[in-house]
């Protein structure tokens, strides 16, 4: 078991691995002795915010995010979940992602307000980026992914959700998901715009944007920002089903024409990154924005009290 830990430091192997007795281990060409594992293997790593678990059997990774207290995406959440991103695409055996929330009744809270109130202008910019990288890995992944949205998911949270492949929400009137920037006296970016007009159409977006619309469960299906309502407790087994439905595509013909789909929007921001980030860094860092910013997080408090 030692030598398992020494060669998979950052894995938990979860199943039947308990068991692994020295028949469980093999010897490799070289010699070297490796282990054995029985057909379905599933391998857990946990970061700081993120739980991965991948299934080898199907090829489907769960990315549970758990940053306490709404999963909002700072500067670090946003650094390690393109990390585990990459990582999965670059993993031949993995073909899917769900995506899903450790935490009750959030998805995610969206961008972490803290990484954008006070801060100057170099961090504004090391945070836009990473925002930018996020977007860009999930919307231009070649693996299936699948939101299970199982709480809210405002602003950055519902651009995460949008940039899977298909949603799937929990039918609780309570929750909610839409692009609100407007009502913390901000604007959507191009590409956040591009990413929404491509799930819901023109009209639909242009209102959801102006008004900051934060649709409900059920209005979130009605307009097409999420493509499937379950009880709460079905959200995950209902991923994986709907999951098995794309991993029955051929992946190429899947990879090609999602590629032909979203490569404009795609190619859309790589050519304007830098003009994106400067736009962001001056916008955000303007004394009226702030001042809007530090109201809405006042608001935020108080309505607990
Ligand atoms: C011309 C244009 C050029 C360039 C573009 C320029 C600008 C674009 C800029 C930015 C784009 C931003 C997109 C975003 O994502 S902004 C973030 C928007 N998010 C929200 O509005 C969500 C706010 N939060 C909520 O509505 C709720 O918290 C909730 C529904 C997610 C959960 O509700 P709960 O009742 O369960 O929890 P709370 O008590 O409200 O919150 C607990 C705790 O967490 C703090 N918090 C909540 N959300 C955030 C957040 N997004 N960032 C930081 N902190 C957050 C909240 O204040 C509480 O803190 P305390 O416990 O009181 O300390």
């Amino acid at each position: 078991m030692a030598t398992l830990l020494k060669l998979f430091p950052t894995c938990t192997w979860t199943g039947r691995l308990a068991h692994l007795s020295r028949k469980g281990w093999a010897q490799s060409r070289s010699g070297r002795l490796l282990p054995c594992f029985p057909a379905s293997q599933r391998c857990a790593s946990t970061t700081s915010y993120l739980t991965v678990e991948m299934d080898d059997n199907t090829g489907v990774a769960v990315v549970t995010m758990k940053s306490p207290p709404v999963n909002s995406l700072s500067l670090d959440f946003l650094t390690e979940f393109s990390i585990s991103i990459e990582k999965l695409e670059m993993d031949r055996k993995c073909r899917g992602v769900i995506l899903t929330s450790g935490l009750p009744k959030v998805f995610s809270a969206g961008l972490d307000i803290m990484e954008m109130y006070g801060k100057g202008p170099e961090h504004c910019a090391e945070f836009w980026r990473a925002v930018q990288e996020m977007w860009l890995k999930l919307y231009g992944s070649n693996m299936i992914t699948i939101a299970a949205v199982n709480g809210s998911s405002p602003a950055g949270g519902c651009l995460m959700a949008m940039a899977c492949d298909y949603r799937i929400m929990a039918d609780n009137p309570k929750y909610s998901i839409g692009l609100n920037e407007t009502l913390l006296g901000i604007v959507a970016p191009f590409w956040f715009k591009d990413t929404m007009m491509n799930t819901i159409g023109f009209r639909a977006t242009e209102l959801a944007l102006q008004l900051g619309l934060l649709h409900n469960a059920p209005n979130a299906l009605r307009v097409g920002l999420v493509d499937e309502l379950v009880p709460e407790k079905e959200v995950l087994s209902a991923a994986s089903t709907a999951i098995s439905k794309w991993l029955a595509i051929p992946d190429h013909a899947r990879q090609i024409t999602k590629s032909m789909m979203r490569k404009p929007t795609i190619d859309r921001l790589l050519s304007h990154r830098d003009q994106d980030i400067n736009n962001f860094v001056s916008f955000i860092t303007k004394d009226s924005i702030q001042k809007s910013l530090q109201v809405y997080m006042e608001r935020l408090k108080q309505r607990k009290t």
